[in-house]
Protein backbone atom coordinates (compact mmCIF):
# COMPACT_ATOMS: atom_id res chain seq x y z
CA UNK A 1 0.00 0.00 0.00
CA UNK A 2 1.34 3.57 -1.15
CA UNK A 3 0.29 5.24 2.47
CA UNK A 4 2.45 4.11 5.41
CA UNK A 5 0.89 1.77 7.68
CA UNK A 6 1.74 2.74 11.89
CA UNK A 7 4.08 0.07 11.93
CA UNK A 8 5.78 1.20 8.16
CA UNK A 9 5.78 5.16 9.81
CA UNK A 10 7.30 4.18 12.64
CA UNK A 11 10.08 2.41 10.54
CA UNK A 12 10.14 5.66 8.27
CA UNK A 13 11.25 7.33 11.57
CA UNK A 14 13.62 5.19 13.06
CA UNK A 15 15.41 4.78 9.90
CA UNK A 16 15.66 8.09 9.32
CA UNK A 17 16.87 9.11 13.01
CA UNK A 18 19.61 6.06 12.72
CA UNK A 19 20.68 7.03 9.00
CA UNK A 20 20.75 10.58 9.68
CA UNK A 21 18.52 11.66 7.57
CA UNK A 22 14.81 13.54 7.13
CA UNK A 23 11.65 13.54 5.30
CA UNK A 24 10.31 16.23 3.57
CA UNK A 25 6.62 16.96 5.16
CA UNK A 26 5.09 18.81 2.23
CA UNK A 27 1.91 20.93 2.60
CA UNK A 28 -0.63 20.31 -0.16
CA UNK A 29 -3.97 22.32 -0.67
CA UNK A 30 -5.62 20.09 -3.61
CA UNK A 31 -4.95 17.49 -6.03
CA UNK A 32 -2.81 19.11 -8.28
CA UNK A 33 -0.51 20.23 -5.65
CA UNK A 34 -0.23 16.77 -3.66
CA UNK A 35 -0.02 15.10 -7.37
CA UNK A 36 3.13 17.53 -7.38
CA UNK A 37 4.34 16.44 -4.29
CA UNK A 38 3.82 12.67 -4.60
CA UNK A 39 5.60 12.89 -8.37
CA UNK A 40 8.87 14.68 -6.37
CA UNK A 41 9.04 11.87 -3.82
CA UNK A 42 8.84 9.70 -6.42
CA UNK A 43 11.73 11.37 -8.88
CA UNK A 44 13.92 11.44 -5.76
CA UNK A 45 12.77 7.75 -5.23
CA UNK A 46 11.84 8.78 -1.95
CA UNK A 47 9.41 8.10 0.76
CA UNK A 48 8.09 10.82 2.23
CA UNK A 49 5.46 12.76 4.80
CA UNK A 50 2.56 15.05 3.43
CA UNK A 51 0.16 17.33 5.26
CA UNK A 52 -2.74 19.48 5.91
CA UNK A 53 -2.80 22.22 7.15
CA UNK A 54 -5.61 24.07 9.23
CA UNK A 55 -6.29 26.75 6.30
CA UNK A 56 -5.32 23.80 3.75
CA UNK A 57 -7.70 21.28 5.20
CA UNK A 58 -10.87 23.96 4.63
CA UNK A 59 -9.51 24.22 1.25
CA UNK A 60 -9.35 20.66 -0.31
CA UNK A 61 -13.38 20.95 0.86
CA UNK A 62 -13.90 23.36 -1.62
CA UNK A 63 -13.25 27.12 -1.13
CA UNK A 64 -17.55 28.00 -1.14
CA UNK A 65 -17.28 25.60 2.16
CA UNK A 66 -14.35 25.92 4.47
CA UNK A 67 -15.16 22.51 6.59
CA UNK A 68 -11.64 21.19 7.85
CA UNK A 69 -12.90 17.70 8.92
CA UNK A 70 -14.31 17.37 4.97
CA UNK A 71 -11.13 18.80 3.61
CA UNK A 72 -8.79 16.23 5.79
CA UNK A 73 -10.90 13.60 4.71
CA UNK A 74 -11.14 14.10 1.32
CA UNK A 75 -7.34 14.63 1.23
CA UNK A 76 -6.62 11.32 2.74
CA UNK A 77 -8.77 9.42 0.54
CA UNK A 78 -7.56 10.51 -2.33
CA UNK A 79 -3.80 10.51 -1.43
CA UNK A 80 -4.98 6.63 -0.86
CA UNK A 81 -6.05 6.13 -4.19
CA UNK A 82 -3.66 8.82 -6.18
CA UNK A 83 -0.13 7.54 -4.45
CA UNK A 84 -0.89 4.25 -5.71
CA UNK A 85 0.49 5.34 -9.18
CA UNK A 86 4.22 6.65 -8.18
CA UNK A 87 5.57 3.53 -6.14
CA UNK A 88 6.86 5.54 -2.74
CA UNK A 89 5.60 5.35 0.57
CA UNK A 90 3.84 8.46 1.83
CA UNK A 91 2.77 9.44 5.68
CA UNK A 92 -0.63 11.51 6.18
CA UNK A 93 -0.36 14.14 8.47
CA UNK A 94 -2.41 17.07 9.94
CA UNK A 95 -0.19 20.68 10.34
CA UNK A 96 -0.48 22.99 13.37
CA UNK A 97 -3.57 22.71 15.19
CA UNK A 98 -3.93 25.89 17.91
CA UNK A 99 -6.38 25.37 20.51
CA UNK A 100 -9.30 27.42 18.98
CA UNK A 101 -9.20 24.48 16.23
CA UNK A 102 -8.90 21.58 18.16
CA UNK A 103 -13.26 20.78 18.07
CA UNK A 104 -13.46 21.45 14.41
CA UNK A 105 -9.90 19.70 13.20
CA UNK A 106 -7.83 17.37 14.85
CA UNK A 107 -10.40 16.08 17.33
CA UNK A 108 -13.23 14.97 14.92
CA UNK A 109 -10.41 13.16 12.71
CA UNK A 110 -8.79 11.76 15.72
CA UNK A 111 -12.54 10.36 16.88
CA UNK A 112 -12.70 9.06 13.28
CA UNK A 113 -9.77 7.10 13.03
CA UNK A 114 -10.37 5.68 16.57
CA UNK A 115 -13.39 4.28 15.19
CA UNK A 116 -11.58 2.89 12.24
CA UNK A 117 -8.75 1.33 14.13
CA UNK A 118 -11.70 -0.26 16.33
CA UNK A 119 -13.16 -1.69 13.20
CA UNK A 120 -9.66 -3.41 12.31
CA UNK A 121 -8.54 -0.73 10.23
CA UNK A 122 -5.94 1.58 9.78
CA UNK A 123 -6.58 5.08 11.10
CA UNK A 124 -7.07 7.75 8.45
CA UNK A 125 -3.81 10.10 9.31
CA UNK A 126 -0.78 8.58 10.49
CA UNK A 127 0.21 11.45 12.98
CA UNK A 128 -1.61 14.97 13.79
CA UNK A 129 0.09 18.39 15.41
CA UNK A 130 -1.02 19.41 18.45
CA UNK A 131 0.05 23.46 18.55
CA UNK A 132 0.30 24.74 21.80
CA UNK A 133 2.70 27.30 20.90
CA UNK A 134 0.25 30.17 22.23
CA UNK A 135 -0.30 28.83 25.04
CA UNK A 136 1.65 28.43 28.46
CA UNK A 137 4.23 25.90 28.69
CA UNK A 138 1.96 23.85 30.99
CA UNK A 139 -0.94 24.68 29.24
CA UNK A 140 0.47 23.11 25.99
CA UNK A 141 1.79 19.84 28.10
CA UNK A 142 -1.54 19.16 29.88
CA UNK A 143 -3.19 19.14 26.28
CA UNK A 144 -0.40 16.84 24.87
CA UNK A 145 -0.79 14.84 27.44
CA UNK A 146 -4.31 14.70 27.04
CA UNK A 147 -3.70 13.47 23.34
CA UNK A 148 -0.83 11.58 23.74
CA UNK A 149 -2.69 8.22 24.70
CA UNK A 150 -5.64 8.69 22.17
CA UNK A 151 -3.29 8.92 19.32
CA UNK A 152 -0.90 5.88 20.93
CA UNK A 153 -4.03 3.52 21.22
CA UNK A 154 -5.28 4.95 17.00
CA UNK A 155 -1.67 3.79 16.20
CA UNK A 156 -0.85 7.49 15.12
CA UNK A 157 1.99 9.30 16.12
CA UNK A 158 1.40 13.02 18.31
CA UNK A 159 3.54 15.85 16.89
CA UNK A 160 3.87 18.97 19.81
CA UNK A 161 5.69 22.18 19.26
CA UNK A 162 7.52 23.29 22.07
CA UNK A 163 8.64 26.81 21.79
CA UNK A 164 6.91 28.73 18.80
CA UNK A 165 7.48 28.92 14.78
CA UNK A 166 7.50 32.70 14.19
CA UNK A 167 5.58 34.04 11.02
CA UNK A 168 2.01 34.94 10.39
CA UNK A 169 1.32 31.26 10.76
CA UNK A 170 1.75 32.36 14.28
CA UNK A 171 1.64 35.94 14.42
CA UNK A 172 4.79 36.84 15.65
CA UNK A 173 5.83 40.71 16.14
CA UNK A 174 9.40 39.97 14.65
CA UNK A 175 11.10 37.42 13.19
CA UNK A 176 13.47 37.21 15.97
CA UNK A 177 11.81 37.40 19.63
CA UNK A 178 13.21 34.66 22.74
CA UNK A 179 9.95 32.59 22.03
CA UNK A 180 11.42 31.14 19.43
CA UNK A 181 14.26 29.41 20.64
CA UNK A 182 13.34 26.29 22.66
CA UNK A 183 15.23 25.95 26.39
CA UNK A 184 16.75 23.03 27.69
CA UNK A 185 14.30 23.43 30.42
CA UNK A 186 11.24 23.34 28.23
CA UNK A 187 12.49 19.77 26.54
CA UNK A 188 12.98 18.49 30.22
CA UNK A 189 9.08 19.31 31.40
CA UNK A 190 8.01 17.54 27.82
CA UNK A 191 9.82 14.80 29.05
CA UNK A 192 8.16 15.16 32.43
CA UNK A 193 4.77 15.24 30.83
CA UNK A 194 4.87 13.05 28.01
CA UNK A 195 7.56 10.49 28.88
CA UNK A 196 10.26 9.60 26.47
CA UNK A 197 8.41 7.35 24.44
CA UNK A 198 6.42 4.83 26.80
CA UNK A 199 3.34 6.95 27.31
CA UNK A 200 2.60 6.90 23.16
CA UNK A 201 5.54 7.83 20.28
CA UNK A 202 5.51 11.63 19.75
CA UNK A 203 7.62 14.05 17.43
CA UNK A 204 8.66 17.45 18.88
CA UNK A 205 8.67 20.78 17.21
CA UNK A 206 11.62 22.15 19.31
CA UNK A 207 12.00 26.12 17.55
CA UNK A 208 15.74 27.17 16.95
CA UNK A 209 14.41 30.32 15.41
CA UNK A 210 11.95 29.16 13.04
CA UNK A 211 9.91 30.92 10.85
CA UNK A 212 7.21 30.33 8.44
CA UNK A 213 7.63 31.80 4.90
CA UNK A 214 10.75 33.09 3.64
CA UNK A 215 12.57 36.27 4.00
CA UNK A 216 15.45 38.45 2.85
CA UNK A 217 18.95 37.31 4.63
CA UNK A 218 19.11 38.80 8.09
CA UNK A 219 15.92 38.42 9.16
CA UNK A 220 15.66 35.08 10.12
CA UNK A 221 18.22 33.59 12.52
CA UNK A 222 18.57 29.80 12.82
CA UNK A 223 20.52 28.62 15.39
CA UNK A 224 20.29 24.66 14.71
CA UNK A 225 23.20 24.22 17.41
CA UNK A 226 20.68 24.48 20.53
CA UNK A 227 18.73 21.25 19.39
CA UNK A 228 22.30 19.69 19.87
CA UNK A 229 22.57 21.44 23.29
CA UNK A 230 19.05 19.94 24.35
CA UNK A 231 19.42 16.42 22.74
CA UNK A 232 23.14 16.31 25.00
CA UNK A 233 21.33 17.69 28.25
CA UNK A 234 18.19 15.91 28.22
CA UNK A 235 20.48 12.55 26.83
CA UNK A 236 22.32 12.67 29.76
CA UNK A 237 19.53 12.91 32.02
CA UNK A 238 17.69 9.34 30.33
CA UNK A 239 21.13 7.79 29.25
CA UNK A 240 19.60 7.95 25.79
CA UNK A 241 21.46 9.44 23.08
CA UNK A 242 19.18 12.23 21.05
CA UNK A 243 15.94 11.86 22.56
CA UNK A 244 13.48 13.67 20.63
CA UNK A 245 12.77 13.27 17.16
CA UNK A 246 12.51 16.41 15.87
CA UNK A 247 10.57 18.38 13.46
CA UNK A 248 11.88 21.61 11.53
CA UNK A 249 9.33 24.21 10.88
CA UNK A 250 9.78 26.71 8.22
CA UNK A 251 11.83 24.78 5.89
CA UNK A 252 11.27 27.05 3.27
CA UNK A 253 14.32 29.41 2.43
CA UNK A 254 16.97 27.56 4.82
CA UNK A 255 20.37 26.64 3.69
CA UNK A 256 21.33 23.05 2.99
CA UNK A 257 24.13 23.99 6.12
CA UNK A 258 21.23 24.93 7.94
CA UNK A 259 19.22 21.31 7.02
CA UNK A 260 22.27 19.54 7.31
CA UNK A 261 22.60 20.66 10.48
CA UNK A 262 19.26 20.40 11.94
CA UNK A 263 19.66 16.74 10.79
CA UNK A 264 22.65 15.84 11.92
CA UNK A 265 20.89 16.52 15.63
CA UNK A 266 18.17 14.56 15.20
CA UNK A 267 15.37 16.51 12.75
CA UNK A 268 13.67 13.43 11.05
CA UNK A 269 10.82 15.77 9.25
CA UNK A 270 11.29 19.20 8.05
CA UNK A 271 7.94 21.21 6.62
CA UNK A 272 8.29 23.09 3.27
CA UNK A 273 5.46 24.82 2.32
CA UNK A 274 6.13 28.76 1.03
CA UNK A 275 9.00 27.62 -1.16
CA UNK A 276 6.72 24.63 -3.12
CA UNK A 277 3.48 27.04 -3.51
CA UNK A 278 6.25 29.22 -5.14
CA UNK A 279 7.27 26.48 -7.59
CA UNK A 280 3.64 25.44 -8.65
CA UNK A 281 2.69 29.03 -9.11
CA UNK A 282 5.40 30.38 -10.52
CA UNK A 283 4.99 28.63 -14.34
CA UNK A 284 1.74 29.41 -14.24
CA UNK A 285 2.14 33.21 -14.14
CA UNK A 286 4.96 32.37 -17.09
CA UNK A 287 2.38 30.40 -18.92
CA UNK A 288 -0.61 33.41 -18.56
CA UNK A 289 1.81 35.86 -19.46
CA UNK A 290 3.58 34.30 -22.47
CA UNK A 291 -0.16 32.86 -23.94
CA UNK A 292 -1.95 36.54 -22.87
CA UNK A 293 -4.17 36.44 -26.03
CA UNK A 294 -4.65 32.92 -25.91
CA UNK A 295 -5.97 32.94 -22.06
CA UNK A 296 -7.96 35.75 -22.32
CA UNK A 297 -11.25 36.14 -24.87
CA UNK A 298 -10.34 40.42 -25.83
CA UNK A 299 -12.72 41.75 -28.58
CA UNK A 300 -14.62 39.09 -28.98
CA UNK A 301 -11.89 36.83 -29.60
CA UNK A 302 -12.35 33.77 -28.14
CA UNK A 303 -9.06 32.67 -27.04
CA UNK A 304 -7.14 29.47 -27.35
CA UNK A 305 -8.71 26.80 -25.23
CA UNK A 306 -5.29 24.95 -25.65
CA UNK A 307 -4.03 27.65 -23.20
CA UNK A 308 -6.53 28.21 -20.80
CA UNK A 309 -7.39 24.45 -20.31
CA UNK A 310 -6.36 24.17 -16.34
CA UNK A 311 -4.49 20.55 -17.26
CA UNK A 312 -2.12 22.52 -19.67
CA UNK A 313 -0.65 25.08 -16.67
CA UNK A 314 -1.62 22.21 -14.25
CA UNK A 315 1.09 19.98 -16.03
CA UNK A 316 3.93 22.90 -15.53
CA UNK A 317 2.71 23.41 -11.86
CA UNK A 318 3.17 19.96 -11.13
CA UNK A 319 6.25 19.65 -12.57
CA UNK A 320 7.98 22.68 -10.92
CA UNK A 321 6.71 21.95 -7.57
CA UNK A 322 7.73 18.14 -7.78
CA UNK A 323 11.19 19.72 -8.71
CA UNK A 324 11.30 21.56 -5.27
CA UNK A 325 9.72 18.48 -3.07
CA UNK A 326 12.92 16.52 -5.06
CA UNK A 327 15.29 19.14 -4.30
CA UNK A 328 14.21 18.69 -0.33
CA UNK A 329 14.55 15.22 -0.84
CA UNK A 330 18.09 14.70 -1.87
CA UNK A 331 19.11 18.29 1.15
CA UNK A 332 17.67 16.10 3.75
CA UNK A 333 18.97 12.85 2.47
CA UNK A 334 16.23 11.14 2.26
CA UNK A 335 16.10 10.76 -1.46
CA UNK A 336 16.87 7.03 -2.52
CA UNK A 337 15.72 6.10 0.65
CA UNK A 338 12.38 3.76 0.24
CA UNK A 339 11.09 1.50 2.55
O1 LIG B 1 6.38 24.88 8.80
C1 LIG B 1 5.71 24.77 7.79
C2 LIG B 1 4.39 24.11 7.84
O2 LIG B 1 4.06 23.73 9.15
C3 LIG B 1 6.17 25.26 6.45
O3 LIG B 1 6.94 26.42 6.60
P1 LIG B 1 7.46 27.17 5.27
O4 LIG B 1 6.25 27.71 4.60
O5 LIG B 1 8.37 28.24 5.76
O6 LIG B 1 8.14 26.13 4.43
O1 LIG C 1 2.35 26.06 9.33
C1 LIG C 1 2.22 26.80 8.39
C2 LIG C 1 2.13 26.20 7.02
O2 LIG C 1 2.92 26.93 6.16
C3 LIG C 1 0.69 26.12 6.54
O3 LIG C 1 0.19 27.42 6.46
P1 LIG C 1 -1.11 27.75 5.58
O4 LIG C 1 -2.19 28.09 6.55
O5 LIG C 1 -0.68 28.88 4.70
O6 LIG C 1 -1.46 26.51 4.77
ZN1 LIG D 1 3.03 27.01 15.72
ZN1 LIG E 1 4.99 24.95 10.63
Amino acid sequence: MPIATPDEYNAMIDAAKAGGYAFPAVNVTSSQTLNAALQGFAEAESDGIIQVSTGGAAFWSGSSVKNMVIGSLAFAAFARETAKGYGIKVALHTDHCPKDKLADFVLPLLAASEAEVKAGRDPFFNSHMWDGSAESLEENLRIAAELLPRTAAAKQILEVEIGAVGGEEDGVENAINEKLYTTVEDALATIDALGAGEKGRYITALTFGNVHGVYKPGNVKLRPEILKDIQAQVGAKLGKENPFDLVFHGGSGSSEQEIADAVSYGVIKMNIDTDTQYAFTRPVAGHMFQNYDGVLKVDGEVGNKKTYDPRVWGAAAEKSMAARVAEAARQLGSAGKKL
